[in-house]
């Protein structure tokens, strides 16, 4: 692997590299062009070094978990058709690179709506969501509770920007079926974050248990964000208050009024504080609201 004059070399294979278009705790991502068909594609470098953007994790695990979300990825390519497609990856001592394809973020889409003033139609609602709760089910079905599911962590690519692939497979873990694990110490999102995964003292910790039902929340979470164009925890401000609100939750999320009764019916049961109760992806995707034409 060779990076001279911004092209970059794997193997047979020729990039060009353009300008950053993301980055996140441990990398950055920058936008190029697979050189011998012209595609665009998303190059994800890992630095290796501790330290580097105000993280503190180690170069063994800054290595180990970029092995983790290669590996992750090399194993769902075949069997989620809604996970991001990687063409390539290479590393050296100081850097992991993936190159993959490129697209833009989900929460783009939903910014764009907001300045328009305008909702997005619930047809448009159906078909993304639909495609986000089957890239979970596939998830979940491979024993893997994502534990991040955000409109950031969905990009959108194809013909319009009409298909939906999960990205950042960082903080995933996976589970035996039906079980519930432990979270990672600040791991996820708090307007995502559900109740079961925070202390009732409203301390995000180690020891609050989560599983697949966390997940289903989070979709719910967005459902919630596409449809009325906020997020339930929106305005209670920093993320203390908002863990603290989740860590004391006891009751059902409130549901804004919709004239669409199953689209009701669908975020109340995503929304149900005791997880037990909420609908595992499968169930979902066969809930009227996804099976119904809208
Ligand atoms: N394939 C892609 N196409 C377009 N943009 C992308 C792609 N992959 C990542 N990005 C952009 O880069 C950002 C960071 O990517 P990603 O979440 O994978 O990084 P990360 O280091 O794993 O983040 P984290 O700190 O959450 O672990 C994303 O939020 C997105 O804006």
């Amino acid at each position: 692997m060779t990076n001279t004059n911004r092209i970059l070399v794997i193997g047979e294979s020729q990039y060009k590299v353009e300008e950053e278009i993301g980055h996140g705790l441990h990398s950055t991502v920058y936008g190029g062009y697979d050189l011998s068909d012209n595609n665009p594609v998303a190059i994800k470098v890992v630095n290796f070094a501790s330290g580097v953007n105000g993280s503190s994790l180690s170069t063994e695990a800054r290595q180990h978990s970029y092995w983790k979300e290669i590996e992750l990825l090399l194993y769902l390519q075949n069997i989620n058709p809604y996970v991001i497609r990687i063409f390539n990856h290479d590393q050296t001592d100081r850097y992991g690179m993936i190159v993959m394809e490129r697209g833009g973020t989900f929460r783009d889409t939903l910014i764009q709506f907001l300045r328009l003033g305008m909702r997005m139609p619930l047809s448009y609602v159906q078909k993304f969501w639909s495609q986000m709760v089957s890239a979970i089910y596939y998830m979940h079905h491979a024993g893997i509770v994502h534990g991040d599911c955000k409109p950031e962590n969905f990009i959108q690519v194809g013909k319009h920007g009409g298909t939906l692939r999960l990205i950042d497979m960082g903080i995933s873990f996976e589970l035996p079926p039906n079980v519930t694990s432990r979270l990672h110490a600040a791991a996820g999102t708090p307007d995502y974050v559900a109740p079961e995964m925070v202390h009732p003292s409203g301390v995000f910790t180690e020891r609050a248990k989560f599983g697949y039902k966390a997940d289903v929340w989070a979709l719910g979470i967005i459902l919630f964000e596409m449809v009325f164009g906020f997020r339930p925890l929106q305005y209670l401000g920093n993320s203390e208050r908002k863990i603290s609100f989740l860590g004391r939750l006891r009751r059902d999320m409130n549901i804004p009024y919709h004239p669409d009764r199953e689209l009701r019916d669908i975020l109340r049961r995503c929304l149900r504080s005791n997880h037990r109760r909420r609908p595992d992806t499968e169930e979902i995707l066969n809930h009227p609201f996804l099976t119904r034409p809208r």
